[in-house]
């Protein structure tokens, strides 16, 4: 039988990809804020605790994509849409038996450490951005659910994934995640032995100069990216140099 697997925020960038991407092999719920018959698209708002409920009972895994952008706007947007959103998606995990979260954080989480500074998966968390930080609260959330009750949690630190498939700028070069690609670390990470209660990993491709170590990945989860910016510009004759660059010091640089 096939596994069952809930989307959050279906509709966005990188919610419409891997729900293209996973449709087949899982049997996928869906959702959005908006729905959208034509698309399959049913409607759910993270902010609505008794629709998730509703919607979580009978999933095995739960792709948490779902995220309102927020501007930094801690007490307005970050706080009661994505933070109180992620803890009613545990909450109603823990009650409803699901086997794991998957949340689509970011490499805003640790985005204050320097360019060229080498840094490992563990290393303390350093957020660029109140984004970046609501982002850590979430992964933690994930780690309590996961020390004290039955729930898997899996947090991505999704690189720059801009929806054409392409990066955009030189420090995107250092980031990015093709679609393949992240379809790919996907369902390594649905797939993922059900001891293996809690992860962090950085999500790129196999890119040339990457800011994370990922080649334990292929060991630890089967991970074993095919893209690579670098070689997708070489192939279009596109110089790093040309790209918009990035003068902040800092790896999470501008917000893109
Ligand atoms: N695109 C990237 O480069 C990137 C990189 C790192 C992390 N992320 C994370 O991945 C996730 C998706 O990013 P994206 O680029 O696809 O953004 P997006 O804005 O395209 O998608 C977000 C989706 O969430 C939906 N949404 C908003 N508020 C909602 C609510 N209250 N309830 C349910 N759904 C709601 C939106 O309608 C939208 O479809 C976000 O959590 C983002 O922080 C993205
Ligand atoms: O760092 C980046 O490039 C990306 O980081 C993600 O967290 C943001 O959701 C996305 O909008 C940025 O483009």
């Amino acid at each position: 039988m096939k596994r069952k697997l809930l989307i959050t925020g279906a509709s966005g960038v990188i919610g419409s990809s891997l729900y293209r991407g996973l449709q087949q092999e899982y049997d996928v719920l869906a959702t959005d804020i908006e729905a959208d018959a034509d698309q399959g698209i049913e409607s759910l708002d993270i902010t609505n605790a008794q629709q998730i409920k509703e919607k979580t009972i009978g999933m095995d895994t739960i792709l948490h994509i779902a995220w309102q952008k927020d501007e930094d706007d801690f007490l307005g947007v970050a706080l009661p849409v994505n933070v109180t959103g992620a803890y009613h998606l545990f909450e109603a995990a823990k009650e409803n038996g699901v086997q794991r979260i998957i949340f689509a954080s970011s490499n805003h989480s640790t985005g204050f450490y320097k360019v060229g500074e080498d840094i490992d998966v563990n290393d303390p968390y350093r957020p660029d951005s109140i984004y970046g930080l609501s982002k850590c609260y979430i992964e933690l959330l994930g780690r309590l659910y996961s020390d004290q009750h039955q729930l898997s949690s899996f947090n991505i630190r999704i690189g720059n994934f801009p929806g054409d498939d392409r990066p955009h700028s030189e420090r995107a070069t250092h980031i990015w995640i093709s679609e393949r690609d992240l379809v790919q670390l996907v369902k390594c990470c649905i797939e993922a032995p059900a001891d293996r209660k809690y992860m962090n990993l950085y999500g790129t491709s196999a890119n040339t100069d990457n800011y994370y170590n990922i080649d334990y990945l292929a060991e630890e989860i089967g991970y074993r990216p095919q893209d690579n910016a670098a070689e997708l510009l070489a192939a279009e004759n596109t110089q790093k140099e040309q790209l918009p660059q990035d003068e902040t010091a800092f790896q999470g640089g501008q917000h893109e």
